[in-house]
């Protein structure tokens, strides 16, 4: 099944699919079905109804959002142990298209966008081998679990990620106008960062395939003394990354894969200059940003994170989707769901 979002990106993704993936698949004797996205939740409410036995993969023709929805409405059935087991592919439609150039930069190949980011993601489609992919659980406040294969925002990043949706019309340059408006107007955010360091939890037991969030303790308890407490409490952003590619030309975790069963836990404290933030993100257009040996910016390898912001109002993100702002805990799940790409 292939899923299109006609509103994604530039609204481009039908002249996508009737332009080059249709053709590939067809080439490549793929019979497949074709579901246009008629609203926001569609494709959530279809594939948690679906009957998956007719699918030998589902396909996302869109950004990352769509795919949030799919992996999500999978996890609500009732066979949802079964239904994750469904390969999912990803083809560049939107304008971050995170995965789809993760599932890029996987295969080792030289960094490529646009359309030839598609013809490479078609080609792995068409290959149809699968990865493991981590599922990323979390927590919100008001009790809600979501399912993440990307990432956690807050502060710079997801103010830009939201803020920059008005300019959606000039595609993935949208992220740059955003990134300029935010630094003009820099903020500091204020919060309690927690985590559990990788090499705290060298293996990652997901608790049998019940996906029992066994590192995390309720949000109204203090965090278990193997975690470490960030001492700071005023940030720049805090940004957790699942794959390696935050957007087509931001890799925030050049060394992630889809089933390393880590958070690549970035944050930057208050006090950089704006100039010092721009040669960051600039820096992680190749992937070289921890190499400017930059005080200000952290990055650890996590299994667990505990987020409570203390900004009385603010933006948070999981896969570049706005969610309910307040205290908020994940936990990495490794493998646990499959990833079309080779
Ligand atoms: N037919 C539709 N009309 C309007 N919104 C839709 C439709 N189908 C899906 N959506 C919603 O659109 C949002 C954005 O989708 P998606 O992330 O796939 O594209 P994008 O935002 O352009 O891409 P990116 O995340 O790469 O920037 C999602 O929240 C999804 O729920």
């Amino acid at each position: 099944m292939v899923l299109v979002n006609p509103q994604s990106g530039r609204g481009q993704a039908m002249a996508l699919y009737n332009g080059h993936v249709q053709r590939m698949l067809t080439e490549a004797d793929i019979p497949h079905t074709l579901v246009i996205t008629e609203r926001p939740n569609h494709a959530r409410d279809l594939v948690r109804n679906a009957d998956l036995t007719q699918w030998d993969a589902l396909v996302i023709l869109s950004g990352d959002g769509l795919l949030f929805e799919v992996v999500n409405g999978l996890m609500e059935r009732q066979d949802w142990e079964k239904a994750i087991q469904t390969p999912l592919g990803i083809l560049p439609g939107g304008s971050g298209n995170a995965l789809a150039a993760s599932v890029h930069h996987y295969t080792r190949a030289s960094p490529v966008c646009g359309e030839d980011l598609l013809t490479s993601c078609g080609f792995q489609l068409c290959k149809g081998q699968t990865s493991a992919l981590d599922l990323i659980s979390i927590h919100l406040s008001s009790g809600v679990r979501l399912f993440s294969f990307l990432s956690l925002a807050w502060g710079f990043v997801a103010d830009v990620d939201i803020e920059s949706e008005q300019f959606r019309q000039i595609g993935d340059l949208r992220f740059l106008l955003g990134t300029l408006v935010r630094l003009a107007s820099l903020r500091v955010y204020q919060g309690k960062l927690a985590f559990l360091p990788a090499e705290n939890q060298p293996e990652t037991h997901s608790g049998e395939i019940k996906l029992l969030d066994h590192l995390l303790v309720p949000l109204d308890q203090p965090v278990p003394q193997d975690w470490t407490l960030v001492e700071e409490r005023e940030f720049v952003l805090v940004l957790a990354m699942f794959q390696s590619h935050l957007s087509e030309d931001l890799m925030a975790a050049p060394d992630a894969r889809s089933d390393d069963g880590t958070m690549h836990l970035f944050y930057v404290t208050a006090g950089i200059s704006r100039a010092a933030l721009l040669r960051l993100f600039r820096a992680m257009q190749s992937g070289t940003h921890l190499d400017l040996g930059c005080p200000h910016l952290v990055y650890r390898r996590a299994r667990a994170l505990r987020l409570e912001p203390l900004s009385p109002a603010g933006i948070m993100t999981v896969d570049g989707e706005r969610v309910e702002y307040g205290p908020v805990q994940a936990q990495v799940h490794r493998g646990v769901a499959r990833l079309i790409s080779s």
